[in-house]
């Protein structure tokens, strides 16, 4: 089965379960919008699914393999992740969106040309010498998005990635969150606030309300079926 699968996942943290039976079906090349109020277990599901946390119970499976079963590295580099708040080393462009592809033994030319496409994709043609620490904050997001689409991952997880920016970041990243899934097929799985988001990109979404997932499938953000996610998309629901 090609695809992310979340069967029946848990965690805690101390006494508090933060995950609850949680299980999600993304089916590969979809765009899958993860909405909820904040608290919600939202990051913790994503940092899940990219390996750096384990559940306590359940399993998350990538093309019907399970993401701990065999080799690690090699399930590690099928993903790549976005974050809120992006994070370059204190080299300049194109250094810190080659990093990745040097760890993997990609070749010069390959490099160059993977490069070239993702910071056109970015509107940041031309900025491959200058130092990361100078950009501004949404250059800077937008080489993590770099970063990440060089690497052509199969599993995209980007989790709130334009939370902080303005309208004219958040349509280029969007632009490219498109292109990349169009032309590579990528799988996404992208949490955000926004309902406008999630209505622009996404082709499926889930609603997480205190550790559990509500509801989720292709018909969530149009047709609501629980009364909770559909406050929640019209804004009446106060948390
Ligand atoms: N390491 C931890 N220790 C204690 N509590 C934690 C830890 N990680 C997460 N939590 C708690 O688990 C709950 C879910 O957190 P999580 O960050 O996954 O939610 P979220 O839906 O992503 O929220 P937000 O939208 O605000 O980012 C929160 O109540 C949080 O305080």
């Amino acid at each position: 089965m090609s695809g992310l699968s979340v069967r029946n996942v848990t965690k805690k943290v101390g006494n508090k379960a933060i995950l609850k039976d949680v299980s999600l079906e993304v089916g590969d090349g979809e765009i899958m919008a993860i909405l909820g109020p904040s608290g919600a277990g939202k990051s913790t599901l994503l940092r899940i699914i990219n390996m750096l946390d384990r559940p306590d119970s359940g399993r998350v499976l990538l093309d019907g393999r399970d993401i701990w079963s065999g080799n690690r590295l090699e399930m590690q580099r099928s993903m790549a992740m976005v974050f809120q708040k992006p994070v370059a080393f204190s080299w300049n462009v194109y250094d810190n969106v080659a990093y990745g592809l040097r760890l993997r033994g990609v070749d010069k030319a390959e490099i160059d040309s993977r490069i070239k496409e993702a910071l056109a994709l970015l509107d940041m043609t031309g900025k491959e010498r200058q130092y990361a620490r100078s950009l501004s904050g949404g250059e800077a997001q937008r080489l993590a998005f770099a970063r990440a689409f060089v690497l052509r991952p199969k599993l995209l997880l980007l989790d709130e990635p334009t939370a902080n920016l303005d309208p004219a970041n958040v349509a280029i990243m969007e632009r490219a969150i498109k292109d990349i899934n169009q032309k590579y097929r990528t799988t996404v799985v992208l949490v955000t606030h926004s309902i406008y988001q999630a209505r622009r990109l996404s082709t499926m979404a889930a609603f997480m309300m205190n550790g559990e997932v509500v509801e989720s499938g292709k018909d969530l953000i149009g047709n609501p079926s629980d009364p909770r996610t559909r406050m929640f998309i019209n804004g009446e629901l106060v948390y």
